[in-house]
C-alpha cells in the first residue's frame, strides 16, 4: 500500500496456471484454501501506485488485450501455437469435455454463474453498446428455467439487468457488491419488490465517496484525456482507456493515481482496457459466489477445514476477465464445481476449462439445457 493506502492489483501478474501437472485433471486438485500454492491470491500482490512502479503497471495495461498475438511473425506464431496446445491440455474446451463435466455434476444441483462483458456479450469499443443477442438471451433463459442462475458483473446491477432483461435471475453487480434476487412475479410477494430483492450490499457506506470520486475522475481524466471514459457502476467505477491513444495511457494512470490519493479507502484493479476503482473491502466476485451459494441453501465451502462432502451443489462459473479469477479460486478451493475461462489465448487462470468466445458460451449453455432435459 502507498502511505495513502491506494493500491493497484496487477491482475495479470501471477495467477499460477491452474493445473498442477502438465495434463488436464478433473475434478481439479484442491488448492488447500483460497491462498493455496497453485492459485496464488492476487489480492496479496497489491502493488504501490507510486511512480516507481508505473512502468510495470503500464505493461500490465498494455497486456490487457492479447491482440498483439494476431500479428506475430511466422516463427513466433508457431511458438504461440505450441503454447496454445499446451494450454488447451490444461484447460480443455468445456464443450469437448462436456460429458466429463456432466458426469462430475451427476447427483448434484447445478448452479450457474455468468459474467457479462466478454462472456455473454462480445467486447466492443463503446461500453454502452455491449448488448447481448436474442439467441444468447434465449440460452440464458433456458438455463435459468432449470438451474439457479446468477449474473456476476463489474457493471452496475441496474445496467446489467437492463442488458440481460431476464427478471428470473440473480444479479450481482459492482463486482459482487450489489446482489439482488429474482424480481419476476413468481419471486416477488407484491409491493416493495426492489427492497425485498436486494440481498447484499457490503459497501453501502462507500456510496457518497464513490460519487465524489466519480465526479473527480470525470473532471480529471475524462475531461482531460481524449477517449477516456468514466463509468459509474454504483459501488465501483470503471475508467476505460480502450479508446485512448496508447501514448497517453501513462497520463491516464497518473491522473487516476492523483485522484485516488484523496481516497485512501478506495483501491484500483484492472480489467480489459479498464481500470476499476472500488472500495478496499474484502469482497469480490468470489465472495459473491459464496454468498449466493449460501443464500440458495448450499454450503459456501472453500475453507481448508471444510471438506465439502456434504455439499450437493455443483457451481459452474463462466467468465473472461481477471476479476473472475476470484470466483475460479473459490471453486478450486471447494474441490468441485467447474470454472470456465472464456479466452482464445493462453492466460494464467485458476479455471479448469475454457471456451473461446461468447458464441461457444451460448453453445455450452444450450448443451446444458439439452442435457438437463434428457
Ligand atoms: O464483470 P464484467 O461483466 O465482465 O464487467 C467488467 C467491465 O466490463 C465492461 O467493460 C468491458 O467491456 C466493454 C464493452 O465490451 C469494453 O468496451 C471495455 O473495454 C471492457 O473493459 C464495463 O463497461 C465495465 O464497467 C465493467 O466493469
Amino acid at each position: 500500500m502507498t502511505k495513502h493506502g491506494a493500491v493497484v492489483v496487477p491482475e495479470d501478474a501471477v495467477v499460477a496456471a491452474a493445473a498442477v501437472g502438465r495434463h488436464f485433471s478433473f475434478p481439479p486438485p484442491r488448492t488447500g484454501g483460497v491462498g493455496g500454492d497453485s492459485c496464488k491470491k492476487l489480492a496479496a500482490q497489491q502493488i504501490d501506485l507510486g511512480a516507481a512502479v508505473i512502468g510495470s503497471w503500464l505493461d500490465s495495461m498494455k497486456a490487457s488485450s492479447p491482440r498483439h498475438r494476431l500479428v506475430a511473425p511466422a516463427v513466433a506464431a508457431a511458438a504461440a501455437d505450441a503454447e496454445h496446445d499446451e494450454w488447451m491440455e490444461k484447460h480443455p474446451s468445456a464443450l469437448g469435455k462436456f460429458e466429463a463435466l456432466a458426469a462430475a455434476a451427476k447427483g448434484k444441483r447445478i448452479v450457474v454463474f455468468l459474467d457479462y462483458d466478454g462472456t455473454l456479450s462480445p467486447i466492443v469499443e463503446d461500453p454502452d453498446r455491449a448488448v447481448m443477442t436474442d439467441e444468447m438471451r434465449d440460452a440464458v433463459r433456458g438455463v435459468a428455467a432449470r438451474f439457479p442462475t446468477a449474473i456476476v458483473s463489474g457493471r452496475c446491477r441496474d445496467k446489467v439487468l437492463s442488458f440481460v432483461g431476464l427478471e428470473e435471475l440473480y444479479y450481482a453487480g459492482s463486482h459482487g457488491m450489489d446482489i439482488q434476487g429474482p424480481t419476476n412475479a413468481a419471486a416477488s410477494k407484491g409491493g416493495e419488490e426492489e427492497e425485498e430483492s436486494v440481498l447484499c450490499q457490503p459497501a453501502r457506506e462507500f456510496l457518497p465517496m464513490i460519487g465524489e470520486a466519480y465526479a473527480a475522475l470525470v473532471e480529471k481524466v475524462e475531461g482531460v484525456i481524449p477517449g477516456a471514459k468514466v463509468e459509474n457502476n454504483k459501488f465501483c467505477l470503471s475508467v476505460h482507456f480502450r479508446r485512448v491513444d496508447e501514448r497517453r495511457w501513462g497520463a491516464v494512470a497518473d491522473q487516476v493515481r492523483a485522484v485516488l490519493r484523496g481516497y485512501p479507502r478506495l483501491r484500483l484493479t484492472q480489467g480489459r482496457k479498464v481500470l476499476e476503482v472500488r472500495p478496499a473491502i474484502k469482497w469480490d466476485k468470489g465472495e459473491a459466489l459464496r454468498f449466493l451459494l449460501s443464500a440458495l441453501g448450499f454450503s459456501a465451502a472453500g475453507d481448508v477445514e471444510d471438506d465439502g462432502d456434504d455439499d450437493d451443489a455443483f457451481p459452474i462459473y463462466i467468465g473472461d476477465d481477471r476479476t473472475d479469477e476470484d470466483a475460479f479460486r473459490v471453486l478450486r478451493a471447494r474441490g468441485h464445481g467447474a470454472g470456465i475461462l472464456v479466452s482464445r489465448f493462453p492466460k494464467d487462470t485458476c479455471a479448469s476449462f475454457s471456451l473461446r468466445d461468447p458464441g461457444e458460451v451460448k453453445d455450452f449453455l444450450r448443451k446444458l439445457v439439452t442435457c438437463a432435459a434428457a
